[in-house]
């Protein structure tokens, strides 16, 4: 089998995908302030290498030559993200003019080199002010973000088609306020469930003002979801299995395209319920014009917790590879939920890769893309409107609580130098996408 550009509609988008924090460096530089990363990383014990995205891949200074790179590779689409602390240093009231020239210099260039600017206006950097007053726990940010949606639609309007509110609202809720290991890290269920209400509610409240100013645009989310497998048929192991659904996709799911929470995962989150206002509904479901889904692997679940499928192979950061997931994923959404077009925004792996004589020989990473394209295909092939895939990550990165130990790039990035060299996933990549019928 070989799969090929011509195997998705015409209209079918390449691209590839990163985030401000993770690339652009430049911390303390034309007025950006705080965000929640820079604390976290400065809390010792938090980051894996000790390291923090002050540098990071110097993007700030570098776009240009990124540019061109993300051009050379022949992809469509380029999707990248805003940093709010740019944009409001402080979260809310007076706009950093420096911060939005950049962007609006960073977007001007992908247009230039005919690429399609995909932004998402959070993918987790908050304001550290903010944070200050609660963060996501406090109703009030929801509306702040919708004041910082405002600012950068008013700035980039029509130059930018497509506008993500959120990047994965379970992470910045679950994984930051509950579990722990993102910012701002605390161990909270409670407040990590009135994070995730208040995140949905903001994406809500800030595609009713974005509607007005950008028009002709398309509005959507990121969500990260993972199919939940049972480990048998046994029972236990289905009511596990359908619990890990209900808590990390179905929770954000349903208020999203139902208007509601799920009952089943209501009534067993008890007392950490949030508390829901009149209209929060209202909002959290605002009509949208597309789905953001981040896969990268599946779950398998057991009575007594996940259980690691033996043969299979396994990702740098321990995932299971299972390109069946996505096809899976995909299918279940489409028949479950009255979903918009839906693009794959990230999909990738992290692998030890080394640089032999100026060259990184990925193949594994060049069979999961292969693998993982191959099911996006299969999906658009059983009547999923998939519009989009974007590879993560353009190139490799602060990779968040693991700091530079992982390497997601299809580019590698020396970051002694900031020599960008690519990968052969990125040649895989460039004659899939230019239509060279890369062979599986
Ligand atoms: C369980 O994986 C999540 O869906 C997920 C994986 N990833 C993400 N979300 C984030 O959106 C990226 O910033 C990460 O760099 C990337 C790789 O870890």
């Amino acid at each position: 089998m070989t799969i090929k550009r011509t195997d998705f509609p015409d209209n079918f988008i390449f691209g590839v995908a990163t985030s401000s924090y993770q690339i652009e460096g430049a911390t303390n530089e034309d007025g950006r302030g705080d965000s929640i990363w820079d604390t976290f990383c400065r809390e010792p014990g938090r980051i894996q290498d000790g390291t923090g995205g002050d540098v990071a891949c110097d993007h700030y200074h570098l776009w240009p030559q990124d540019l061109d790179l993300i051009q050379s590779l022949g992809v469509d689409a380029y999707r990248f993200s805003v940093a709010w602390p740019r944009i409001q240093p402080d979260g809310k009231g007076p706009v950093n003019q420096k911060g939005l020239d950049f962007y609006e210099r960073l977007v001007d260039g992908m247009l230039e080199r005919g690429l399609q600017p995909y932004l998402t206006l959070y993918h987790w950097d908050l304001p550290q002010t903010l944070q200050d007053e609660g963060g996501w726990v406090n109703r009030e940010t929801a509306y702040r973000f919708a004041e910082y949606a405002r600012v950068v639609a008013e700035r980039l309007g029509g130059r930018v088609r497509s506008y993500a509110t959120l990047n994965e609202p379970w992470c910045s809720s679950i994984l930051s306020y509950q579990i722990g290991e993102h910012a701002p890290g605390l161990q909270d269920r409670r407040a990590a469930l009135a994070a995730a209400h208040h995140l949905l509610l903001g994406h809500g409240e800030a595609v009713k003002v974005m509607r007005d100013i950008v028009p002709g645009s398309s509005l959507g989310i990121v969500l990260n979801l993972q199919p939940a497998y049972p480990a048998s048929d046994r029972e236990e192991d289905v009511a596990a299995a359908r619990f890990a659904d209900g808590t990390f996709n179905r929770w954000f799911l349903d208020p999203i395209f139902r208007g509601e929470y799920p009952a089943d995962i209501w009534d067993a989150y008890g007392e950490d319920v949030p508390t829901v206002q009149d209209g929060d509904f209202a909002a959290t479901s605002q009509p949208i014009d597309f789905l953001g889904v981040n896969y990268y692997s599946r779950s398998v679940n057991g009575a007594t917790g996940n259980v690691r499928p033996s043969e299979s192979s396994y990702t740098h950061m321990g995932w299971e590879v299972y390109p069946q997931g996505l096809t899976d994923l995909l299918v279940r959404i489409n028949h479950d939920y009255t979903v918009p077009p839906v693009y794959i925004t990230e999909n990738g792996a992290a692998y030890p890769d080394e640089l032999e004589g100026g060259r990184v020989h990925d193949a594994q990473r060049v069979e999961y893309f292969k693998a993982h394209v191959q099911a996006t295909s299969d999906a658009v092939q059983q009547g999923v409107n998939v519009a989009g895939y974007f590879a993560w990550s353009l190139m490799d990165n602060f990779e968040w609580a693991f700091g530079y130990s992982r390497r997601f790039g299809m580019v590698y990035v020396d970051y002694g130098n900031q020599q960008r060299i690519l990968k052969d996933s990125a040649k895989w990549y460039q004659t899939l996408v230019t239509r060279q019928d890369a062979g599986v």
